[in-house]
């Protein structure tokens, strides 16, 4: 039986040099593991429109600016991903964790210390090449 790949809108939220993560909550796929926040993409949604409804949802901040990082395919074996990975550079609010989760702002340069799901591996790398030519 094939398995049907979710489409998930991610932001990495960056304000003053730092970045924004949040803690999946125990009973979650990769429960207790950090990540950028974001969630799945409703039919006929863009991702951007995706993303601005999920950190509102998730987060309390209502994104402002946005551009694409990078597009990452995974395959968990239990669930496949695809994570459409936006740079998040604007926003208005002070962010929250609205769904009871842990959230935390963290420097570029400490993210290696985060466990953070497999599929991240690919973001972390381009968010890296990113703020090197920013
Ligand atoms: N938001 C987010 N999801 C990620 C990241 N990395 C990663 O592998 N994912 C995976 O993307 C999938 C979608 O996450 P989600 O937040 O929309 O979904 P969920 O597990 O909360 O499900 P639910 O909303 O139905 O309760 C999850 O399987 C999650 O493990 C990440 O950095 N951010
Ligand atoms: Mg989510």
């Amino acid at each position: 039986m094939s398995v049907k790949q979710v489409k998930v809108a991610v932001g990495v939220v960056v304000k003053a040099g730092q970045i924004l993560l949040a803690r999946r909550n125990l009973q979650q796929h990769q429960g207790g593991k950090w990540e950028f926040p974001g969630g799945k993409i409703e039919a006929g949604e863009s991702t951007p429109a995706a993303l601005t409804r999920e950190l509102k949802e998730e987060c309390d901040i209502s994104a402002t600016q946005m551009q694409p990082l990078i597009l990452i395919e995974h395959d968990y074996g239990d669930k496949k991903v695809s994570l459409d990975t936006y740079i998040v550079s604007e926003f208005t609010g002070q962010a929250k964790g609205l769904e009871g989760q842990t959230i935390q702002w963290t420097d570029f340069n400490r993210l290696a210390e985060f466990d953070f799901p497999d599929a991240n591996v690919a973001i972390l790398k381009a968010l890296e090449a990113y703020l090197v030519n920013e």
